[in-house]
């Protein structure tokens, strides 16, 4: 049985002002992951609010929204969660090179105890039951909708000052049994965030000679595979 529709007209869509256009390109060329950076004030109630409606307006497949928010401020399951990390971490660095494994071993690649809010954000495959549009023949594609709102909050965060840093150095069970999350739930990701005060002007990997952005122009292609 379809939904009774909302209202809502077709609105005019003028290009940005030239201050907005520089706002929005300056979240997306600043906005870094953050590690180590958090500083410990608490975030206002009303900043996350608003981050949690970012993330929220993402787009979705078949506008399922299969989205939810676990929010986790306590210290203690916070430690249990870097424990986790920690574990994953060691198993992580075996499986480098033996020449890159010091290297890994220095960076550090999680905020968890340090930042006073975490995010663990999951996918409800059911959300919109079995049969979902443009979900049809690719079932990843509600996956890939969460990411969306994971990066609109990782923008919106940016733009109030609050940085952002993605954890995956976990094995899932860990985090589904500390967090109580059912098995028919997906995690997509385990966020940390905090106000800082500084943020690497390049990605922070970069920085440290792990790995350099890309050139652009061979990431493009024209028409077909591997034509430029
Ligand atoms: C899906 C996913 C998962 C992770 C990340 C990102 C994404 C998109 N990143 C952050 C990643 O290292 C970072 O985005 C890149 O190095 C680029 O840097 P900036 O985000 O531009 O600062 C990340 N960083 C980290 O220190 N520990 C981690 O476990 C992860 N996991």
């Amino acid at each position: 049985m379809p939904d009774q529709p909302c209202s809502g007209g077709l609105a005019p869509a003028a290009p940005f002002t030239a201050d907005e256009r520089v706002a929005v390109y300056k979240a997306i060329q600043t906005r870094r992951d953050v590690r180590d950076q958090f500083l410990p004030d608490p975030l206002p109630d009303d900043v996350v609010a608003r981050l949690l409606e970012a993330a929220h307006a993402a787009p979705s497949v078949g506008f399922m929204q299969p989205w939810s928010f676990i929010l986790v401020r306590d210290a203690q399951v916070k430690e249990r969660a870097w424990d986790a990390f920690a574990r994953a971490n060691d198993e992580a660095a075996a499986m480098f090179p033996d020449a890159q494994q010091e290297r890994y071993r220095s960076l550090k690649l999680e905020g968890i105890r340090k930042a006073p809010l975490s995010l663990c954000v999951t996918c409800d495959p059911d959300r919109a039951g079995p049969v979902v549009l443009g979900r049809t023949h690719n079932p990843r594609m509600d996956a890939f909708s969460t990411v969306c709102a994971v990066q609109n909050l990782w923008l919106a965060a940016r733009a109030e000052g609050v940085g952002v840093g993605w954890v995956s150095i976990f094995r899932d069970a860990d985090v589904r049994d500390l967090l109580g999350i059912p098995e028919r739930i997906e995690i997509i990701a385990w966020l940390c965030l905090g106000y800082v005060d500084a943020l690497y002007e390049e990605p922070e990997l970069a920085v440290k000679g792990w790995r350099l952005r890309l050139p652009l122009d061979e990431l493009v292609f024209r028409d077909r595979w591997g034509t430029r």
